[in-house]
This record gives structure tokens, C-alpha cells and sequence, in this order.
């Protein structure tokens, strides 16, 4: 079921397009990456989705209704690059505060023990470590019990335990509640966590698909071989049944090999000609 659809969404900043043109569909439960480089128009899409900003022109349509924010503001969380908590109050007293603004709160015992908040519950947001910080800003978007998650950046500057530890978090989340998620990503890596991803550059919506959609669209296998003498060689195929073909040939020459699908930097760099970061 289509949850959130963006047609034809345009933004000008002067006579900057920050976003040109795009449509997007995200399906109810689905985590879905807006996928670019810095300055492609990830945030101005967001900051269009959640109200921060009116764009010039397209359409919004939540729930099949054509809207405007005020339609569906109390549907969403948000969780932005720069947190937007008060350094001074408590976990506990940030968290609290927001969930006394709605009428359906979610289970606060849940989210502490999801993002392992017991130990820092009365400490400062201020004296947190990022890690920590982005595991409140994510429950305190969550109090709400939004029906669409929507997440700016949500792992730049974490180290990788902490980034993993979020993802894992959100899957669950989505899996149990049904939670639709939204995310910007510059990470490669980061996007392969989504359902489907939009790959946006300059504006522009320039591919669309799943992960593994984009990977055969825009890459081809490879297959590197090392040879008995120390040497090896890296080859882009077409199929299992060619790369079957040159192993076989090749059987007595080889020590390994290696086959894999081409990766989303490939994906990117085919599609852009430049690599992301
Ligand atoms: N308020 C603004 N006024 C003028 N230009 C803006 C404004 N906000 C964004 N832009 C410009 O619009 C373009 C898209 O910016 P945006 O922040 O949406 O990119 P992004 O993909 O989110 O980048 P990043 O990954 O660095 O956050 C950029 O060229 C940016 O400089």
C-alpha cells in the first residue's frame, strides 16, 4: 500500500534547482533510502516531506489524500542531521517532555530497552557520547508512535558498531510495528539496509530500484582469478553460466577465484560517472 508519494516535487532556492522534477513512492513498512552526494537535494526533499519547507511546485499525497503537512504531521517522526534536544535536560526529561504532546505515546519501557537507554536515562543529553545521543534522538522520534519514520543522516560521524546497532534497531522496529522509515544516505554501504532505493544527484532523480534491481541494472558480476604462478586476473561477466565456463577452462591454471555481484559503488559510479565520496 502506497503510504507517501511525492509527484513532480520541485524546490528553487534563487535560481538553484535543489530539486528537480522528482517522484517518489513509499510503500507502508518499507525502508526506503534517498541515496546522493552531498548537495544533491536529499535534506530539501525531507524538509519538504515533513514541512520545514513549501516547495514550488509537484505534490505531496499521504494516504492517498493529496495534502499538506498539517494533514499528517502527527503520522511522523523525525530525526534531523544537528539533534534538536535540550543539552541541559535529562534522557529521561527529553524523552518524557515530547510524549506528554501526543495522544497515542508508545510503550516508553519498550524504547528504552531497544535503544539501550537505561544506563544514560538520567544523564545529561549534553554529557552523551554521539552514539548514545543518536540512539535518544531516534526514540524520542519514535514517542509519538509515528506511522512514518523519517531520518536525515541518521549514522554520519558514528563509528561502525553504533551504526550497526541502529540499523538492526529500526529493522526490528519496522518488522514488529510496521513502522514505514524513510532515510538520506550518502553511505554506499548504508543504503543496502533499504527495500528500495532513490539515487538522487544534483537534483535529479537519476535511478530508482532494490538493491539487487540497481545491481543488475547498472553493474555486471566479477570474477577475479589467481593463478598457480601468482598472478591474477579480474573480468566483468554476464553470467554464472560464463563465469562456470572460464572456471572450467581455466581448472588447472588456477589456484582461487573469487565471483561476486558488483557493488553499489559500482552501481554509482556506472550511473555518475564519479564516485560518491
Ligand atoms: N536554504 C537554502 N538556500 C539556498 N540554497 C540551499 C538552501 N538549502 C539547500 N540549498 C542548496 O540546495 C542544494 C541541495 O541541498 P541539500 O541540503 O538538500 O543536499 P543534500 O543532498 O541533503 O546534501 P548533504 O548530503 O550535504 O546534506 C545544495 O546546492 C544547497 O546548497
Amino acid at each position: 500500500m502506497k503510504l507517501l508519494q511525492t509527484v513532480a516535487l520541485t524546490k528553487r532556492f534563487g535560481n538553484k534547482t535543489a530539486v528537480d522534477n522528482i517522484s517518489l513512492t513509499i510503500d507502508q513498512g518499507k525502508m526506503v533510502a534517498l541515496l546522493g552526494p552531498n548537495g544533491a537535494g536529499k535534506s530539501t526533499i525531507i524538509n519538504m516531506l515533513i514541512g520545514m519547507i513549501q516547495p514550488n511546485s509537484g505534490q505531496i499525497i499521504f494516504d492517498g489524500k493529496v495534502t499538506n503537512i498539517g494533514d499528517y504531521r502527527m503520522e511522523i517522526g523525525v530525526v534531523f542531521q544537528g539533534s534538536v534536544l535540550d543539552k541541559k535536560l535529562t534522557v529521561k526529561d527529553n524523552i518524557m517532555m515530547r510524549s506528554k504532546m501526543y495522544s497515542r505515546p508508545v510503550n516508553v519501557k519498550n524504547l528504552i530497552e531497544k535503544f539501550e537507554l537505561k544506563n544514560i536515562w538520567k544523564q545529561k543529553y549534553g554529557s552523551l557520547s554521539g552514539g548514545q545521543r543518536r540512539r535518544v534522538d531516534i526514540a524520542r522520534a519514535l514517542i509519538s508512535s509515528p506511522k512514518l519514520l523519517f531520518l536525515d543522516e541518521p549514522s554520519t560521524g558514528l563509528d561502525i558498531q553504533t551504526r550497526t546497532k541502529i540499523w538492526e534497531v529500526l529493522d526490528e522496529l519496522r518488522k514488529d510495528t510496521g513502522l514505514t522509515i524513510v532515510f538520506t544516505t550518502h553511505y554506499l554501504e548504508e543504503s543496502q539496509n533499504a527495500d528500495y532505493i532513490y539515487i538522487i544527484d544534483q537534483g535529479k532523480l537519476i535511478a530508482e530500484d532494490t538493491v539487487l534491481g540497481l545491481q543488475k541494472k547498472y553493474t555486471k558480476n566479477i570474477l577475479k582469478l589467481t593463478y598457480i604462478n601468482g598472478t591474477s586476473k579480474t573480468m566483468t561477466i554476464d553470467s554464472k553460466d560464463e563465469a562456470l565456463g572460464i572456471l572450467f577452462e581455466e581448472d588447472t591454471n588456477i589456484n582461487d577465484f573469487e565471483y561476486r555481484p558488483g557493488t553499489m559503488d559500482d552501481v554509482f559510479m556506472n550511473l555518475t560517472g564519479k564516485y560518491i565520496r
